[in-house]
């Protein structure tokens, strides 16, 4: 691809990053983007794939054409190794293969995996998890150098942006890297390669040294004719001194003259032809097939980041068997009332807290991936956020279902009919859902897990004092009664305490029933009763005998909709529960699309592409 850089400017603040940079590459040239700390290297790299930050003048042009047309044609590797540690390098690759060729049979995209995985040597660590490096062993970090590289040259690119990509690498990793870098630019692929402090044999093998100096072109010409233009700048250049040192040496203060000198040898630059292919179609996946391979990586993720789902089932079996314990097996008289509710209560909550916790670090984890992805145009953010959801949705369904097998029988809740049942467990799984959807919002908000972690306990503290179980929610002061109406608690509190209390009518309870002394309340008809000092207590006549009269007794009748059956008011109040897991899910798709937004600059939504001719015809013409 022939690109031609035209008074890019690019300007954050009042500082200017780039000033009026010209330069422009042939297809094929291998181009060493050079200069010193803070010269502006990447800042060029992110302009040219519309990534930089702040204000941009000038153009870029692509064979002729802007970078919406050239998107998908260029593969940029960032200084940092972006891709999944919890897959190996094969996984990752044959992941990314599956977006970016979606139109080769599966053995074919298979086998171009197997080809660049030959081609950047990755043979004997294709199957090793990447690992992070100090946390999990993984594969070595010239692997990882190469592994990133692999994943950006898999669709073929007909630019390559490499920022830094020996950083971290010796010597001799560093040759064999640029060798097999060197072979792709003589298929046709030109590459741009900020490069420091390169051995004489690495800078050998590019054609061009573009050198920038404070955001502007200090030096762009032939790497064959460096040395004939530092002799003719007066620079001693004995034999054995690498020439990108002698080049960066006359970047230092007092060689202002030499400067000048070498900054007018740029300006003969030759022109790159802007010629203009014939436009190819180019496919990326489409979305139903974006969701499918999301979801399949999201299993393997699952699968391999297994700790953290069997911590959030132990969380559920331990605390199922703490409150069950607790609690166990509740008296139907008056002192077991109390306890009953707390507990049913503490079940429902704790899954909302530990769905807030467990989903909390979601996104942090993957932003750098999902950043990268998404402005490679591998699939549009909202399918990577439904991909999310549903394997969320199905595991925030799962754990209410261990704290239901062993604490509901263990306390001896209401377990009159099955209908009992399955709505304490719906209203878990409802609760554990609006929990992850809270736990992702912050995650897509925050930057960094630590950030994320130390905000989600301060969002459980509201949570509980307006959940209405200290204070009836009609006594809050205002704007409290207000807020209560947006949480969660709210309504798991009164549809968890309405389900527990409601009961089939029963055939001869009245109020001359009591206990004897002796059987408490084992034979009684009704569905609650008094012992003798709780009837003796209340004036000889036990005041909760039924359902209704426990729900009266725990101050939690003034429930919604106010005159509505038991049933009525489970079903409301599930379906408010349902409304605020619709908002938090529709919230967190809005603030990952803003993060997306905020990361992205100057290109659009999914483009269709028109890539110049390089190796792209091996797949065309698959
Ligand atoms: N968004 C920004 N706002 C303000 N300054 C910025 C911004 N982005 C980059 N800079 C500054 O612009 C200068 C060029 O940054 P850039 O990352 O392009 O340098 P570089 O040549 O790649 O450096 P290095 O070789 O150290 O990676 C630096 O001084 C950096 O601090």
């Amino acid at each position: 691809m022939n690109v031609s850089v035209d008074a890019l400017n690019v300007t954050a603040g009042s500082r200017k990053l780039l000033q009026y940079v010209n330069c422009s590459f042939q297809a094929g040239q291998m181009i060493a983007l050079m200069g010193p700390s803070g010269a502006g290297k990447t800042t060029l790299l992110n302009s040219m794939v519309g990534r930089a930050s702040g204000s941009i003048g000038g153009t870029v042009t692509y064979n002729g054409h802007s970078l919406v047309h050239a998107r998908s044609c260029i593969g940029y590797v960032t200084q940092e190794d972006i891709m999944y540690e919890t897959l190996t390098p094969r996984e990752n690759l044959t992941f990314a293969a599956a977006f970016i060729l979606p139109s080769l049979p599966h053995a074919k995209r298979q086998q171009a995996v197997e080809d660049i995985i030959e081609k950047l040597k990755l043979q004997k660590c294709a199957d090793t998890v990447v690992g992070s490096p100090g946390l999990v062993r993984g594969i070595s970090g010239g692997e990882r150098k190469r592994t990133n590289v692999a994943l950006s040259m898999l669709g073929q690119p007909s630019l390559l942006l490499l920022d830094e990509p020996t950083s971290g690498l010796d010597s001799k990793m560093s040759d064999s890297l640029m060798k097999d870098v060197k072979e792709i630019a003589l298929e046709g692929c030109t590459v741009l390669a900020t490069i420091h402090q390169p051995s004489e044999a690495v800078f050998r093998r590019f054609d061009r040294v573009l050198l920038l100096r404070a955001g502007q072109v200090a030096y762009f010409g032939p790497v064959a004719e460096l040395r004939d233009v530092l002799l003719g700048l007066g620079v001693h250049c004995p034999p054995g001194l690498p020439l990108p040192e002698l080049l960066l040496e006359v970047l230092e203060e007092g060689q202002e003259e030499r400067q000048q000198q070498l900054r007018q040898l740029s300006l003969g630059k030759a022109k790159a032809k802007d010629e203009q292919p014939e436009a190819k179609g180019f496919q990326r996946a489409g979305w139903p097939r974006q969701l499918g391979i999301l979801l399949r990586r999201e299993l393997v993720n699952l699968k391999r980041s297994k700790g953290l789902t069997v911590v959030r089932a132990a969380q559920s079996v331990a605390s199922s068997l703490l409150i069950g314990w607790i609690f166990v097996q509740l008296e139907r008289n008056m002192s077991g009332l109390q306890p009953r509710l707390f507990s049913s209560f503490m079940l429902v909550f704790s899954q909302f807290l530990f769905a807030v916790l467990g989903v909390v670090n979601a996104f942090p984890s993957e932003r750098a991936v999902f950043l990268r992805e998404t402005q490679d145009k591998l699939y549009h953010p909202a399918t990577f956020y439904l991909a999310k959801v549903c394997i969320d949705t199905a595991m925030q369904c799962f754990f209410p279902l261990l704290v239901l097998v062993i604490s509901y029988p263990l306390i001896g809740l209401n377990g009159e009919s099955a209908d009992r049942i399955l709505l304490f467990y719906v209203i878990m799984a409802v609760v554990s859902n609006c929990g992850a959807g809270m736990g992702f919002m912050v995650s897509a908000a925050v930057p960094s897990v630590s950030l994320a972690l130390s905000i989600a306990p301060g969002l459980m503290m509201p949570q509980l004092l307006l959940a209405g179980i200290f204070t009836k929610v009609e006594d809050l002061p205002q704007p409290f009664n207000a807020l209560s109406y947006v949480m969660v608690a709210r309504y798991a509190v009164q549809a968890t305490v309405t389900n527990e209390f409601n009961c089939i009518p029963k055939d001869g309870c009245d109020q001359s029933w009591h206990a004897s002394p002796e059987d408490q309340c084992g034979s009684s008809p009704c569905d609650f009763c008094c012992t003798d000092a709780e009837m003796s207590a209340a004036g000889g006549i036990c005041p909760v005998l039924s359902c209704d009269d426990a729900i009266k007794f725990l101050n939690m009748d003034e429930v919604w909709p106010s005159g509505g059956t038991h049933d009525e008011t489970v079903a409301y109040n599930i379906i408010a529960l349902l409304v605020l897991l619709a908002f938090f899910r529709l919230q967190g798709l809005n603030i990952l699309m803003m993060s997306y937004r905020r990361a992205t600059t100057g290109s659009a939504l999914p483009c269709k592409c028109r890539c110049p001719a390089r190796a792209r015809s091996a797949i065309d013409t698959e």
